[in-house]
């Protein structure tokens, strides 16, 4: 059923879900739950007004209002958003979704684990802020923390210090009700599903509904309506254990949004699939990200799955934030670090050569041309390949009989746009 509020606006605005215990339904005769669909970018106002509600900025063209009251309840469940009407001369009216704050913000966060001599700063004074819709990765090493970052955002790993800020809600301060209400503006996916093996996916659907005392029809139609989102609704009636890798994250993924989330906090999500699935569930993400306007914070250590979807990356070294920007100027910044890095690894003798090739250098077999075409030998001292999210860099270090082969072989590499170090 429309809600009057929609009905003939311009912009979407469609029924997601029915919250139980909603703080401000109680006066209102239906709980409904609205949202607008929400561009990713610019992260403006769906109505595409550039002014600032509900400030005075505004345009000669546009203005914002907020919504009168009872509107707060549609909000109830997203406090980092707020619904507007904005009345355009020559456009009627459209409903816009502001957010108003960002909905994650970390600042200044230390966790510190054991006593000395086995103390571990897994978290040194990291802050950062997710901003509305936005996708931020977080990419690290092994033991770089950012599994625990994750568990600091939810509590689950109480900071050393520091605040954590979810949703407008400082959640390092609450006490544990609220705690638990905050709580419900997080879903988190991981490595692994861990679905109940005894349900349905529906019925797993379910289970954080039941949790929060939703009745029976009210979770059975939202879960539903959310396996169809995640592309599973003819699995509906399925037992994990039939379903693929991929079909299992599908349903985490729908459970993880039961309780109408903020804000996804995936962790690892696709480092147990193949190529194949793992592409097809960063798809679904940025699609949920795009038509709920859920904001992600996803934790890979493959700059693969970073470039696929992420609007912005930071890079966590050793429970420090080294970089954090747009993919394309991190990604950029990697490479040239990785480039010096092997650039200055190890010394050279005077009859060789290090050479260093990036993606389009990758499949150029130049040992062998290098053979064939300047009639060199060449001695191949140490070798490998080094992945940067899509990009390959190869690195070579090679002995030559005679330094003037060197420097021919190393004419001849500069030409074909390798990069080539030799001894001081
Ligand atoms: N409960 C704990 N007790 C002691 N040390 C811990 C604990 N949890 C994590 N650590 C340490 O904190 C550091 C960061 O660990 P964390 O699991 O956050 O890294 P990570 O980047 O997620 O690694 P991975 O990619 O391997 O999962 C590591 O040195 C780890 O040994």
């Amino acid at each position: 059923m429309p809600h009057p509020w929609s009905a003939g606006f311009p912009l979407e605005c469609r029924e997601v879900g029915t919250p139980a215990g909603d703080r401000y339904s109680s006066g209102h005769r239906a709980p409904l739950v609205l949202r607008a669909r929400v561009p990713p970018a610019p992260r403006r106002p769906s109505c595409g007004c550039r002014s600032n509600p509900p400030d005075a900025r505004t345009r000669a063209d546009a203005r914002c209002v907020r919504l009168p009251p009872p509107s707060r309840w549609i909000l109830s469940s997203a406090p980092a958003r707020r619904v507007f009407r904005c009345v355009t001369p020559g456009f009627g009216i459209r409903w816009g979704v502001r957010w108003t704050r960002s909905v994650i913000e970390v600042q200044n966060l230390t966790k510190v684990f054991g006593e000395p001599p086995n103390r571990v700063r897994a978290l040194d004074d990291v802050s950062l802020r997710v901003e509305p819709g936005e996708i931020l990765a977080v990419v690290g090493a092994s033991g770089s923390g950012k599994s625990t970052l994750v568990r600091c955002l939810t509590l689950l790993e109480q900071p050393t210090s520091g605040t954590v800020i979810v949703g407008g809600n400082a959640i390092t301060e609450l006490d544990e009700r609220r705690l638990r209400e905050a709580r419900r503006a997080i879903g988190q996916v991981f490595q692994h599903a861990n679905l109940l093996d005894n349900r349905t996916a529906k019925r797993n659907v379910e289970y954080p509904l039941e949790v929060a005392g939703w009745g029976k029809k009210e979770r059975e139609a939202r879960a539903s309506e959310l396996l169809a989102l995640v592309g599973l609704a003819d699995r509906q009636h399925t037992y994990p254990s039939q379903l693929s890798g991929g079909q299992q994250q599908r349903v985490g993924i729908a459970r993880a949004l039961a309780s109408n989330p903020e804000v996804l906090l995936c962790d690892e999500p696709t480092s147990a699939l193949d190529p194949t699935t793992t592409r097809g569930l960063l798809d679904l993400l940025a699609r949920l990200r795009d038509e709920l306007g859920v904001t992600i914070l996803i934790i890979t250590h493959d700059l693969g799955v970073v470039r696929r979807i992420a609007d912005r990356v930071a890079v966590l070294d050793s429970g420090r934030i080294t970089d954090i920007g747009r993919v394309d100027e991190v990604a950029t910044r990697l490479s040239s670090t990785l480039l010096s890095d092997l650039s200055a690894d190890g010394e050279l003798g005077e009859t060789e050569l290090r050479v260093i090739g990036g993606s389009g250098q990758a499949s150029i077999p130049f040992i062998s041309r290098l053979t064939a075409e300047l009639g060199v030998e060449v001695r191949l001292i140490s070798g490998g390949s080094h992945a940067i999210g899509e990009h390959h860099v190869v690195k070579a270090d090679l002995g030559f009989g005679t330094r003037e082969e060197r420097d021919r072989a190393g004419a001849w590499l500069q030409e074909n746009e390798f990069t080539v170090v030799t001894a001081a």
